[in-house]
């Protein structure tokens, strides 16, 4: 499903932070993505979703060798992933059940095929009663669940969440688990970039380990 070949970034003049990186992340796999603040956990989770492009080396995603796409063949691409990032990226004008449709929204599907999946989802992450909310208005936490249930209402192939329980309590946190947990258990390949050592010690999974820009793999 995702390949890295020899891949580097660097921003600017800076130095290389990620560095030589090989791997694979297989089709329905889980992983965790993890190491120190600063390893580079968000910039190799922006070179998974395309938006950014290494400094060298090949990534290949859904057999495809991502240097030669088009922008709509990225944005095409795209859509078979879901993402959270740590800053939610949650539309401000629209209610936060808008925002978690959205996926099927883009697709051009009727409202009435979605509408209860929807519900049931915004339920299970405990939104049952923020649904018609705007953004603004809910605290981190609860942004960081609409947040979740966007990314993985439509079942994406590839799900990438940046510290997908940093907002919130352990309780709540098992439960986000459990809906990832689910999620690849349908199908999903699943990349959960974390510090939370509490998090990872309750889910048996490989882990990407980031390291002075190495990175490596723990089956
Ligand atoms: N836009 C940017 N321009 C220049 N340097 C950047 C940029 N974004 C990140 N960096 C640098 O790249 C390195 C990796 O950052 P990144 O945010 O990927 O790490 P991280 O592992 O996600 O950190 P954290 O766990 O603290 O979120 C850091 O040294 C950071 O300062």
């Amino acid at each position: 499903m995702v390949r890295f070949e020899n891949v580097g970034l660097r921003y600017g003049l800076g130095p290389e932070i990620l560095r030589d990186l090989n791997f694979e992340i297989p089709a329905h796999s889980f992983q965790f993505l993890t190491g120190p603040s600063g390893a580079g956990k968000t910039s190799l989770l922006r070179l998974l979703f395309l938006s950014m492009r290494p400094t060298r080396g090949l990534i290949n995603l859904f057999g495809r060798d991502v240097s030669l796409l088009s922008k709509e063949e990225m944005a095409t691409l795209r859509q078979r992933i879901g993402i959270v990032l740590q800053d939610f990226r949650l539309l401000d004008h629209m209610t936060t059940y808008e925002n978690v449709a959205l996926p099927f929204r883009v697709t051009g599907r009727d409202e009435a095929s979605y509408r209860r999946e929807v519900i049931d989802l915004l339920k299970w992450v405990g939104l049952g009663e923020r649904m018609d909310a705007l953004p603004p208005v809910l605290s981190g936490g609860e942004k960081q669940r609409a947040a979740i249930a966007r990314a993985v209402i439509a079942r994406p192939h590839l799900l990438l969440a940046d510290e997908p329980t940093g907002n919130v309590d352990p309780t709540l946190g098992r439960r986000l688990l459990r809906l990832f947990i689910e999620l690849n258990k349908s199908g999903t390949a699943v990349v959960i970039a974390t510090h939370d050592i509490n998090l990872m010690d309750q889910y048996e999974a490989r882990r990407l380990v980031l390291h002075q820009g190495r990175l490596h793999v723990y089956e």
